[in-house]
C-alpha cells in the first residue's frame, strides 16, 4: 500500500534551522571538491585517465570534480551489460522495481541539503532553485513508482464467450538517457527513473557540464538496491560517444532533453536502421523554448510584472520554460515595463553558495559569450532599458537585461537565448497578442495575464504551447500537477511527470486465449 502522491514541499530558508542545515551541507561538500569519479558499467567502477573537469561557474578556479570519460569500448561494454540485465530486470515484479524508486526517494529526502549543496556547486543554482530541483527529483521517483504500479494492472479489454483477453504492458529493451545540465538532478532523475521502473536497463550519458551530481544519483540508486547492469554511467564527450550511443543497434529508445539542434540530430539518426537491429527506436526529445507571457489591458499589472520578471530571471533564464518574450497590450505597455524594471532592480546577483542570492553565474564560457552576443544584437534590434552588463573575471555573470520595442520577427524575439534577457513588444488587441505569441517555431510554455474570461478561454484553445498558465508565470511546473512538454520544435510533448509518460518506455501486448 503506497500513500497517494503529493509533491515534495520546498524548504523555507528563512527558518534558521533550515538555513544552518544547508550551510553545514555546503561546508561538507566543499571538503569533497576536486574528487575523482568513475564510470559505472555492470556495477563495476572504472576510473579512466582522461577526465571531464567540472568547474564552479561562479568561481572558475574551483574544480567541483573530475569525472571519468567513457570511450566507445566502454559504451560497448555498457550495452553488453544492459542487454544481459534486461533479461532479468524486466521479470522483476513491478512492485519491487517501484520500491527501488521509493527507497531512492527516501535516501535523497534524508540527504536533501547535501544534494542541494552539490547542485549549488556543480550547476550554479541559488539555494531556492537547488532545493526545487532536488524536490522535483524526489517527485519523479515517487510519481513514476506509483505510475508503474498502476500500469502493471494492464487495461480492461472485452472477452467473448470462451475467450480470455489480457492487455498488458512490457518493457521494451535497453536504451540511452541524454539529459541537459540545467535541471542537473531533477531531469537526470526523471529521465532515468521512468525507463528503469518500466523494466528497461539504461546507459546514462550525463551533461559534460554537470556530471558530478549525476554520479551522485547513480550511487543513490545503487544504495536503493538497483541490480548491477541496470544503470550504466557512461559520462563522456558527446562528440566522441554521442552518435555511437544513439546509433547503436541495441538502443531501443533515446530519452533526450536538450537543445533543438542536438534533439533534431538525434531524431534523424535514430530513424536509420543499423545492421542487426530488429526494432524501430523510440525518440523522446524535449527541446528548447522561446516562451511568451502576454498581458492584456484588463490585467493586474503588478502580477504581470512579477510574473514576467521571475519567469525571465529565475536561475538566470536558464530554463527551457523561461519567459524571454513579453507581449503587452499598448494601453498598459509602458506601465508594465516600468513595473518590471522596478522589480528587476531589487534582484541580487552573486555567488550561489551565499544566502539570498537571486541569480548566479551562467553555466560556462560558451553560454556567457552567446548571451553577451545576443545582448549586442538586442541593442541593434530594440532599446536596452535595463541591465546589459556582463562580467567573466571570476565567474560567468550576466545581469538581468530588459529590451523594449522589438519587432516580433527580431532575432531576440525568435531565437532561444537561454540567459537573463527578456524582450518586450506591444500589440493593439488580443488577436495580435496571440498572433505574436504563436509566431515562433517553438511551443513549450506560455502565460496569459488577464481578468477577461473570454480572452482566457480563447487562449486555452489558440495559444499553441504544451504548458499554458493563466495569471502566473510560465516556469515551475510540478510533477503530477502540471506534466511538462512542448509542441512544435520544442519536442515530442512527452509530458514528463504526467500520467502517460511511462508508456514511452513500454510496449503494449495482448494475449488472447481460447478455452
Ligand atoms: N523541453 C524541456 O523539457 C527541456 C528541459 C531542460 C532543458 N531544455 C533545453 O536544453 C537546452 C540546454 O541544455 P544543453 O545546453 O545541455 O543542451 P545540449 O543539446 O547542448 O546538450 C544536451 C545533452 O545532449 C548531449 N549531446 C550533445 N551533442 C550530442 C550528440 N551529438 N549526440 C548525443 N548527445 C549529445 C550533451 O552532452 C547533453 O548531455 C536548452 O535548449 C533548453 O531549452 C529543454
Ligand atoms: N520544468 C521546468 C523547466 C525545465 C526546463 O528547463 C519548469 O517548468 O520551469
Amino acid at each position: 500500500m503506497v500513500l497517494p502522491f503529493k509533491h515534495e514541499p520546498f524548504t523555507d530558508f528563512k527558518v534558521e534551522e533550515n538555513k544552518k542545515q544547508l550551510e553545514t551541507a555546503l561546508t561538507a561538500v566543499r571538503k569533497e571538491l576536486g574528487r575523482e569519479y568513475p564510470l559505472v558499467i555492470n556495477g563495476e567502477k572504472i576510473y579512466t585517465d582522461d577526465k571531464l573537469v567540472s568547474i564552479n561557474s561562479a568561481n572558475k578556479e574551483e574544480v567541483v570534480g573530475k569525472v571519468s570519460k567513457a570511450t566507445k569500448e566502454h559504451v560497448e561494454q555498457a550495452f553488453e551489460a544492459a542487454v544481459k540485465a534486461y533479461e532479468t530486470w524486466r521479470k522483476v515484479p513491478a512492485e519491487d522495481r517501484a520500491h527501488v524508486l521509493f527507497r531512492a526517494a527516501a535516501i535523497v529526502r534524508r540527504r536533501k541539503h547535501e544534494f542541494s549543496a552539490w547542485l549549488i556547486q556543480d550547476a550554479g543554482k541559488p539555494w531556492d532553485q537547488a532545493d526545487g530541483d532536488i524536490a522535483e527529483g524526489i517527485d519523479f521517483l515517487e510519481y513514476y513508482g506509483r505510475q508503474m504500479l498502476e500500469l502493471d494492472q494492464g487495461k480492461h479489454v472485452e472477452d467473448r464467450i470462451t475467450e480470455n483477453n489480457k492487455y498488458f504492458y512490457k518493457a521494451m529493451g535497453p536504451g540511452v538517457v541524454i539529459p541537459p545540465w540545467n535541471f542537473a538532478f531533477a531531469i537526470v532523475c526523471g529521465t532515468v527513473a521512468a525507463p528503469i521502473v518500466a523494466g528497461n536497463p539504461v546507459l546514462l550519458k550525463p551533461s559534460e557540464n554537470t556530471p558530478v551530481i549525476a554520479y551522485k544519483l547513480v550511487e543513490v540508486l545503487e544504495e536503493a538496491g538497483l541490480p548491477k547492469g541496470v544503470l550504466n554511467f557512461v559520462s563522456g564527450d558527446p562528440k566522441e560517444i554521442g552518435d555511437y550511443l544513439v546509433d547503436h543497434k541495441d538502443t531501443h529508445f533515446i530519452n533526450f532533453t536538450g537543445s533543438r539542434a542536438t534533439g533534431v540530430r538525434i531524431f534523424e539518426r535514430a530513424a536509420k536502421i543499423q545492421e542487426g537491429q530488429q526494432h524501430l527506436k523510440r525518440v523522446i526529445a524535449e527541446m528548447g523554448g522561446k516562451d511568451t507571457i502576454i498581458v492584456d489591458e484588463t490585467a493586474d499589472l503588478d502580477l504581470a510584472a512579477e510574473s514576467i520578471v521571475h519567469s525571465a530571471f529565475g536561475f538566470s533564464g536558464q530554463k527551457c520554460s523561461a519567459c524571454s518574450r513579453a507581449i503587452i497590450h499598448e494601453n498598459v505597455y509602458d506601465e508594465v515595463i516600468e513595473k518590471s524594471i522596478e522589480i528587476a532592480k531589487t534582484l541580487t546577483v552573486g555567488n550561489p553558495s551565499e544566502e539570498n542570492v537571486y541569480m548566479a553565474s551562467v553555466i560556462n564560457q560558451t553560454q556567457f559569450d552567446k548571451i553577451k552576443n545576443y545582448i549586442e544584437i538586442g541593442k541593434e534590434e530594440g532599446e536596452l532599458v535595463f541591465g546589459g552588463e556582463a562580467d567573466d573575471t571570476k565567474g560567468f555573470f550576466i545581469y538581468p537585461t530588459i529590451f523594449k520595442d522589438l519587432d516580433p520577427k527580431a532575432r531576440i524575439m525568435q531565437e532561444e537565448i537561454f540567459g537573463p534577457v527578456v524582450a518586450f513588444a506591444k500589440a493593439k488587441d488580443f488577436d495580435e497578442l496571440l498572433e505574436i505569441a504563436n509566431n515562433t517555431e517553438y511551443g513549450l510554455t506560455g502565460a496569459v495575464i488577464s481578468t477577461n474570461r473570454a480572452h482566457l478561454e480563447r487562449a486555452r484553445e489558440d495559444f499553441h504551447v504544451g504548458n499554458l498558465y493563466f495569471n502566473r508565470g510560465c516556469t515551475a511546473a510540478i510533477v503530477g500537477y502540471q506534466p511538462f512538454g512542448g509542441f512544435k520544435m520544442s519536442g515530442t510533448d512527452s509530458k514528463a511527470g504526467g500520467p502517460d509518460y511511462l508508456q514511452h518506455f513500454l510496449e503494449a501486448k495482448i494475449v488472447s486465449e481460447q478455452f
